[in-house]
């Protein structure tokens, strides 16, 4: 059985959203953000652990060394994402194997659904490649010259990715090492993996899998934490 793990980029300094707690910590519908994520995560049946990699100053992590009777495990995260994330992966290595299916999901997450989770596990383990949750853009694109609209861009064929993304650990960890080496500003581990002349499958993930990014994005995820609760 391969062993799946999820990888939690948790180092962030939220300074889209601004404030005085780092993002990862706000309170939505009466718990972290990281928390919300953590819990979507390791209730699946098929993940067996979580490495979060955290900021080095980070003064507010509980402490929490298992949750579902799973263990969660932490490393020290990087100036950049992706960088976070190789922390991670070089962290979780020699406990997971090069062979484990790894999940990369952003603490900013928060409202994960356990379908979603299912299907890119599933799309993970039949491919190479790698899968990662994505939504079909569904409005028209614009491209903005300062506030004025300077143009139409086709969507046809055109996907926001989300997370998790998923794929081997061996496999991401030497995309990253290489696409970052070759001077890559990695946004996502899709894109690593793309660099590398891979083609992670899409799947199809809900459009209310929201990353919290600004603060007028914490009213909606505590509406839809509160509704899928209720
Ligand atoms: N150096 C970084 C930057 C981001 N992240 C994590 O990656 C996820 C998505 O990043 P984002 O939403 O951009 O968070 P921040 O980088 O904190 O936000 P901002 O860009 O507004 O500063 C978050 O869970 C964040 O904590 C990380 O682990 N290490
Ligand atoms: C990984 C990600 O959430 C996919 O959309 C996104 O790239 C993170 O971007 P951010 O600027 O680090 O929030």
């Amino acid at each position: 059985m391969t062993a799946i793990w999820a990888v939690v980029p948790a180092a962030g300094s939220g300074s889209r959203f601004g404030g005085d707690v780092p993002k990862q910590y706000v309170e939505v519908a009466g718990r972290p953000l990281i928390a919300h994520a953590l819990d979507a995560l390791l209730a699946h049946p098929r993940v067996d652990g979580a490495m979060v990699a955290l900021a080095a100053d980070d003064a507010r992590w509980p402490g929490w060394t298992s949750h579902h009777d799973k263990p969660v495990l932490t490393c020290q995260g990087a100036a950049e994402r992706a960088l976070s994330v190789l922390a991670a992966l070089d962290a979780l290595r020699e406990r997971a194997g090069d062979d484990a299916l790894v999940l990369v999901h952003d603490a900013a997450r928060p409202n994960l659904a356990a379908a979603d989770l299912d299907r890119v596990i599933d799309a993970a383990l039949e491919t190479a490649d790698g899968a990662l949750l994505a939504a079909p853009v569904r409005d028209t694109l614009k491209r903005g010259d300062r506030d004025r609209s300077a143009g139409t861009q086709p969507r046809d064929g055109l996907w926001r990715a989300l997370t998790p993304q998923a794929a081997r650990l061996g496999v991401l960890r030497d995309a990253l090492r290489r696409a970052l080496a070759d001077g890559i500003a990695v946004t996502d581990e899709a894109m690593a993996l793309e660099h590398a002349g891979l083609r992670p499958r899409l799947v199809e993930g809900r459009e209310d899998n929201i990353k919290v990014t600004t603060p007028a994005d914490r009213a909606l995820v505590e509406y839809l934490l509160r509704a899928s609760a209720s």
